[in-house]
């Protein structure tokens, strides 16, 4: 492939030479790694502002870029919540001077997430907001939720749900089930999120506004967003990259590295979720990444946080639960971590997009033969709440390029080009 002026301006075939020739033309030489439009995340905590110890948009990008995506959308609950058109730009401005990839603010949907008073999303939406979400928290009041919908209706944008009853899930901390007999600890049950997802893809028909389901974890979520798109309602729904792989086994260690909301599910949930990729049933890979720091995840399970980082991990698992140890269909992860994502966010005319002459120049690579050994250590992520650690994946991303700049490299394959962007 040959790059100019941050578009590709030929793709040639391996071991078909190197392109153009061009002298301001950078080649490299990729034969045996894998090209993929880069990636999107429409699930990403940087926690800037308010807990920059654990994350910053720096370090939060710096860890996207090296896992292979182009594009965040950054989640609402920071400190002070995203929920006023000044705290969108305020992200936006941070994120033109310390990021090292595209980020987009998500708006709340309810004033400090408090689920009681809807924030200003039309003006948020003419800030940037390109979705709006409380996740961490659940919008509970129905009638909130219906406003939100509306809203994204008249402004183009969606709402994404995190789907969780407050009180059938009220202090769950662990799969209903035999996790919750191993461990003792308090379950929480496949209908505090199915009961929830069922409520609101009625409410998605009844509006015509798009909602999209955060961490789908159930099987039983998967037939809720089946049966919603097969009456033609605007609904879409993501699956983490751990909910794809891991199981409710884990959490029998009780290990707060495998506290996640919604918990680690059975090994038939995470059937039905692989399952319902393939199918177009779930739109998009998220990966949820939710960096804590070692002091606050090394405590009694109880008292730790929910969640796990992602951003670095999430193409490796993806291709290894889609793959099954062999190579996963490039075409399906391709779908479901950019194109797809993409067009969800409303990005599709700069990210997910073909790799062919005239597109931009954003992509990552990928070494199917890397035997990647995970090392919490050497996380990019100011935090290491990664549940992966020491588990080997045979892929690994090796470079990501963004309209032509270099923000990942870490073979020096691409180098030229990151000293010409200043990065
Ligand atoms: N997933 C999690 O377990 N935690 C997330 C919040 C969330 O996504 O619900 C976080 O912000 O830490
Ligand atoms: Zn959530
Ligand atoms: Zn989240």
């Amino acid at each position: 492939m040959t790059v100019q002026g941050g578009r590709i301006a030929a793709v040639t075939a391996p071991g078909n030479g190197s392109g153009t020739g061009a002298a301001d033309a950078t080649t490299a030489d990729c034969d045996g790694l894998i090209m993929l439009p880069a990636l999107v995340d429409l699930h990403t905590h940087l926690r800037e502002p308010g807990d920059t110890a654990s994350e910053t948009i720096a370090s939060g990008t710096r860890a996207a870029a090296h896992g292979g995506y182009s594009d965040v959308l950054a989640m609402a609950n920071c400190v002070p919540v995203t929920d006023s058109p000044e705290r969108v730009r305020h992200i936006i401005e941070r994120a033109a001077r310390t990021a090292s990839c595209r980020v987009h603010p998500v708006g709340a949907v309810t004033k400090g997430l408090a689920g009681r008073e809807l924030a200003p999303l039309d003006a948020m939406a003419a800030a940037g907001a390109l979705m709006f979400s409380d996740d961490g928290v659940c919008v509970d009041d129905p009638t909130l939720l219906v406003q939100a919908l509306e809203a994204a209706r008249r402004t183009g944008t969606l709402v994404a749900q995190h789907a969780q009853c407050p009180r059938l899930a009220e202090r769950g901390q662990v799969n209903a089930g035999a996790a919750a007999h191993a461990t003792g600890l308090p379950p929480w049950p496949a209908t505090g999120e199915e009961a929830i997802v069922a409520r609101d893809v009625v409410l998605a028909g009844a509006t015509g506004g798009r909602l999209h389901i955060c961490h789908v974890s159930t099987a039983g979520t998967v037939e809720i967003v089946r049966w919603a798109k097969s009456r033609g309602w605007p609904v879409t729904a993501e699956v983490t990259p751990h909910h794809l792989l891991l199981t409710d086994l884990l959490t029998h260690d009780t290990d707060p590295l495998h506290k996640v909301n919604p918990p680690l599910r059975s090994a038939e949930d995470v059937a039905a979720l692989r399952a319902a990729l393939g199918d177009g049933t779930i739109d998009a890979v998220a990966t949820d990444h939710a960096p804590h720091t070692a002091s606050s995840k090394d405590r009694h399970w109880c008292e730790a946080p929910f969640g796990m980082l992602g951003l670095e991990t999430a193409l490796p698992v993806v291709a290894e639960a889609l793959g099954a140890g062999g190579e996963p269909d490039w075409g399906l992860v391709a779908t479901v971590m950019s194109a797809g994502p993409a067009r969800i966010a409303g990005l599709a005319d700069v990210a997910g997009r073909p790799l062919r002459a005239g597109e931009p120049a954003t992509f990552t690579l990928v070494d199917p033969r890397a035997d990647w050994r995970v090392d919490r250590t050497e996380s990019i992520s100011a935090s290491d709440n990664t549940p992966f650690h020491g588990m080997t994946f045979r892929h690994r991303v090796v470079a990501t390029m963004v309209e032509g700049c270099v923000t990942a490299d870490i073979d020096h394959r691409l180098g030229s080009r990151r000293r010409a962007c200043g990065r």
